[in-house]
């Protein structure tokens, strides 16, 4: 019977823990305490301390730590240390209670000896007892420790979280601080450009410095010189002075010379007369000039008409009767255009200086009127108006250095049929051109066009759109230029402020209709009224001349418009100048005779002294 209840806990001990193998109910609540034990010590943190490995977070921060937690830190881990290697003892001292050994170091008692064994049993107990209370005691101590340290860990954990959150401060902080750095950088190299510039500043400034330097040495030169040419510019200002008081003088002297030069132009014009008579033979159109046309070689005066006429019985020799004229100038067929302006240049003078000139061209259809007075477009050909034109505008410029200021205002007038049409006008034929004289004396047309010109081309184009307007007349009247008179009138105001002088004059250029005259019977309609109208006002411009040359009272100026409108150019206040054309043809004889005839006529009047019309 005592056997049977050791068996049972032997058997039991194999499937034991080491520390219940011997009694195993008598033991258990001692067991149950030491594995309750251990509970408090979080497996964590001991495996953190005890395995002495360190957290590699812990670890990289560790420098930043204060010296204050790295201490505490120190003892925690000494204090757990100390702990776990008495957990160790315990388990040491729990090794010689293995229930094989059968005592406490004693022989293995005889099955029998129960008392014995029973008594070796309470020793143990009672050993086993003291250890549980003294493992008691230590756990109860660990279990103090292990609070602290929980403390301590959670202590740790809020420093920990502190220090964390002053190290993501100082990351932010360092990640600003790297923000300034970038930008110190950029200062840094600003800095270096900065630098650099100013070094080359500096060496400008330099070379500025010696620049300045010599600028200045020269500034002093050029103040010395400043300083003689002061002395110099008042030598001159005082000598610009006295040459100003010359030059007034020699103006005054000028001026004089000028009025002087006019008077005795004007005294030579006079001796000319006032009205001259110029012939001009046109080449035959095969050249050279026909014989009964004689020019005299001596002289470049006279012109004779020779004409054979033979015997009316046949038993006397033919006779040949000569009609010599003389005028003031007669120019041959060769002769050109510039020689025959050269004439009558000293006209064109006098217009400007303020005496009215008329010039006119006479002689039947053909014998170069037209030639004579417009000439054709090529420079040589140019003929008595476009010369006359460029004479006066050349010639008041130069006057104007002499404080003369001319203005000029052109007319172009075609008197056909006794009408008169306005050739400046382009358009339907102009109704109310009317002569007018004014109450001192000066002839003006109602309705024409008066332009103002200021310069050669411009009177060009006005010449150049009158013989248009004149050829569309033409081509509606055939041959109408031919028993036309066109006049152009270009009057001259001049004034000289300075001297308080004024002048006004009138340049009539004139191309009288064709002068040959027709039989009456061969005379019919439009073409016998155009040539009463020119018949009447060329002998009308006969019987005018003549009563100015007798100085008669009455001088029947208005029996012809031609007459009327030439008023002004033709009377005692004026310079006239006749040119009679010729055509050298002999079927021309009778009409040259009675050209030259009426230029004679012309020729030998003596038109009184033309006056200057000036103020
Ligand atoms: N001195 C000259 N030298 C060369 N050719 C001339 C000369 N005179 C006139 N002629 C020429 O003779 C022709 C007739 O001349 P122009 O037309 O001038 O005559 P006109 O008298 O004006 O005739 P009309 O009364 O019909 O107008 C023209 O071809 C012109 O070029």
């Amino acid at each position: 019977m005592s056997r049977l209840p050791i068996r049972p806990s032997k058997r039991d001990l194999p499937t034991s823990s080491s520390s219940s193998s011997e009694n195993g109910q008598d033991f258990a609540p001692a067991q149950k305490k030491i594995r309750k034990d251990p509970e408090p010590v979080k497996p964590h943190a001991a495996a953190t301390i005890i395995g002495g490995r360190r957290n590699p977070v812990a670890a990289t921060r560790a420098p930043i730590c204060k010296l204050a937690d790295f201490q505490s830190l120190c003892v925690l881990k000494q204090s757990i240390a100390s702990t776990a290697a008495k957990g160790g003892n315990v388990k040491q001292t729990a090794a010689p209670t293995c229930p094989k050994t059968g005592g406490v170091g004693g022989p293995k008692r005889q099955a029998w000896d129960l008392k014995g064994k029973f008594s070796d049993m309470e020793g143990k107990v009672r050993n086993y007892q003291t250890k549980v209370k003294a493992t008691n005691q230590e756990n109860e101590a660990l279990k103090e420790t292990m609070v602290q340290s929980q403390s301590r860990v959670v202590e740790m954990e809020k420093t920990l979280a502190r220090q964390k959150s002053q190290i993501s401060e100082y990351e932010a902080e360092l990640q600003a601080l790297s923000g300034v750095r970038d930008e110190l950088e950029m200062v840094s190299s600003d800095k270096s450009t900065l630098e650099k510039e100013l070094s080359n500043l500096e060496s400008k400034h330099k070379v500025m410095e010696t620049v300045r330097d010599s600028q200045e040495i020269e500034l002093q030169t050029l103040k010395k010189t400043l300083a003689r040419l002061q002395v110099t510019v008042r030598d001159q200002e005082e000598e610009v002075c006295s040459l100003k008081d010359t030059v007034v003088q020699q103006k005054d002297e000028l001026h004089a010379g000028e009025m002087d030069r006019r008077r005795l132009h004007n005294d030579i014009q006079e001796l000319k007369g006032n009205i001259r008579v110029f012939c001009r033979v046109r080449p035959l159109v095969e050249g050279g000039l026909s014989k009964h046309i004689q020019l005299a070689a001596s002289d470049n005066k006279t012109i004779t008409l020779a004409k054979t006429e033979e015997s009316h019985t046949g038993k006397t020799a033919d006779t040949q009767k000569n009609y010599n004229f003389n005028f003031d100038r007669v120019f041959g067929p060769q002769s050109l255009q510039q020689e025959v302006f050269e004439e009558i240049s000293l006209l064109v003078q006098s217009a400007l200086d303020g005496y009215n000139v008329c010039c006119f061209a006479y002689g039947q259809t053909g014998s170069g009127k037209t030639y004579t007075m417009e000439g054709d477009e090529c420079d040589e050909s140019r003929g008595v108006i476009p010369r006359a034109v460029k004479q006066i505008f050349r010639a008041a410029e130069k006057l104007g250095a002499k404080g003369w200021e001319f203005t000029f205002t052109a007319s172009f007038v075609e008197i056909y049929n006794e009408t008169l049409q306005d050739l400046l006008y382009s358009g339907k034929a102009r109704k109310g051109l009317e002569i007018r004289k004014s109450t001192n004396n000066e002839v003006t047309i109602t309705n024409l066009t008066y332009e103002r010109v200021c310069n050669e081309d411009q009177v060009l184009g006005l010449i150049m759109l009158a013989n248009r307007n004149r050829s569309t007349a033409q081509t509606a009247q055939n041959d109408r230029s031919s028993r036309s008179h066109s006049v152009f009138q270009l009057d001259i105001e001049g004034v000289n402020v300075g001297r308080d002088v004024k002048c006004k004059s009138t340049l009539c250029l004139v191309d009288l209709a064709g002068s040959e005259r027709m039989l009456k019977s061969q005379s019919q309609g439009e073409r016998f009224k155009e040539m009463t109208a020119i018949n009447g006002s060329l002998s009308n411009l006969g019987i005018v001349i003549t009563a100015l040359a007798n100085k008669e009272s009455h001088v029947p100026y208005r029996n012809s418009k031609l007459t009327y409108l030439l008023q002004g150019c033709l009377g005692g206040n004026s310079k006239t100048l006749m040119f009679v054309n010729i055509a050298p043809e002999p079927d021309s004889f009778g009409e040259t005779l009675n050209s030259l005839r009426f230029a004679s006529k012309v020729n030998d009047c003596v038109i009184g002294t033309a006056n200057a019309n000036r103020k």
